[in-house]
């Protein structure tokens, strides 16, 4: 008989939750009860796990020992304050947010790249799932730095706006509605218009002039790749797409490798897609790709004019799910065959 677990989902409501809802039935999770769970003001709302509706429950009075997984995402300040509190009831938490993520006791995983780590969950009882953008990157310069090791990487993001929340997706098509119609456009979720727009800016600045966003991939990246000698430089950019983020790589490598090795490589590594063709729509893109996918697409690979030892891949990922719900799920699915 197939073992069964309780799962709860916090943060059911949202982008992410949703998502982690449909992934749940789609991927057969071998879920006994599922709960979700979300504040206070969706409390008797219904929500879908494929076939089945539930109705949500309020987090603030959920007993987490009724359950042995929590799949989290409801915001740092959430997980800061439940995700200690279901891990002493006994429920292994898989965290999507960044609260926990620079812990040295809490692994933080993407099962392409450090499996292994999963072992370690056992210190806190806490699973960190890394950024979107993070993750897509890490999964496709994995098999690369395996082979000849990256020294150095220079990131442009170009993040679509269900990075944010919902409330970015309905300011998004409503600001869209009102530029083509020549009404106002009001801003409340960005500092900036959005619709037809580019904004270098995402989460908040820090000290040394790069965002939090930024500095998220140069930790997780060194965490995640168990290597502090990576250096990495990322500019991230907000771009008015609804569903997947895209990422301009430029990497110095150790050793020389060609675009033609590296393409071999790629196209046999877990979780990547390579559509790598010279010539026009011979590349992957948000739109028509990624979003609602589940690989890590590569395109635009070739050898850096500028570097002897520079490469340029472009890389493209649905950030609902490679960047938060499937990538927790995997985990989830390792936790239960190894461990649980
Ligand atoms: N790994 C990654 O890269 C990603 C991580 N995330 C993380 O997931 C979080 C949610 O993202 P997203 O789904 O896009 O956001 P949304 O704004 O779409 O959804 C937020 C969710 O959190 C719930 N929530 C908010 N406040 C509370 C509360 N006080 N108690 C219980 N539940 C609450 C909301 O419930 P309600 O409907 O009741 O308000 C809703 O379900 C982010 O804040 C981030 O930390 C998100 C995207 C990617
Ligand atoms: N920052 C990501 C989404 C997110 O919530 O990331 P994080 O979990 O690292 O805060 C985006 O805006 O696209």
């Amino acid at each position: 008989m197939t073992h069964t677990f309780d799962v709860a989902v916090v943060g059911a409501t949202g982008a992410v939750g949703e998502v982690m809802l449909a992934m749940l039935a789609e991927r057969k999770f071998p879920v006994r009860h599922l709960y979700a769970l979300a504040s206070q003001r969706s409390v008797g709302a219904k929500v879908r796990s494929g076939d089945n509706e539930l109705t949500v429950l309020d987090l603030a009075t959920f007993d987490f020992s009724k359950v042995q997984i929590g799949l989290f995402s409801a915001g740092g300040e959430i997980s800061a304050i439940y995700a200690p509190k279901a891990a002493a009831a006994g429920c292994v938490v898989i965290d999507n947010t960044a609260h926990f993520r620079y812990e040295d006791d809490i692994p933080l995983v993407v099962p392409e790249v450090n499996p292994q780590d999963i072992a370690r969950y056992t210190a806190r009882g806490i699973i960190a799932n890394p950024n979107c953008s993070t993750i897509q990157m890490v999964v496709a310069l994995k098999p690369l730095y395996d082979a000849v090791g990256i020294e150095r990487i220079n990131v442009c993001t170009y993040q679509s706006v269900s990075g944010t929340g919902k409330e970015a997706l309905e300011e998004l098509a409503a600001q869209s509605r009102a530029v083509l119609s020549g009404q106002p456009v009001t801003s409340k979720v960005y500092p900036k218009p959005i619709a037809f727009n580019v904004l270098p800016h995402i989460d908040v600045f820090l000290e040394n002039g790069y965002t939090k966003e930024e500095m998220k991939m140069v930790w997780e990246t060194n965490k995640i790749m168990g290597d502090p000698s990576i250096r990495v430089n990322p500019t991230t950019a907000r771009v008015p797409v609804l569903y997947g983020h895209s990422e301009a790589l430029h990497i110095e490598t150790r050793e020389k490798l060609t675009a033609a090795a590296a393409r071999a490589l790629l196209e046999k590594a877990p979780g990547v897609v390579v559509l790598d063709e010279r010539r026009a729509g011979g590349y992957p893109t948000a739109v028509t790709e990624s979003a609602g996918r589940d690989p890590v697409f590569v395109g635009r690979i070739r050898e850096d004019l500028s570097h002897p030892r520079g490469l340029d891949l472009w890389v493209v990922s649905d950030n609902l799910r490679k960047g938060a719900a499937l990538n927790s799920i995997q985990i989830a699915e390792r936790l239960v065959a190894t461990f649980l």
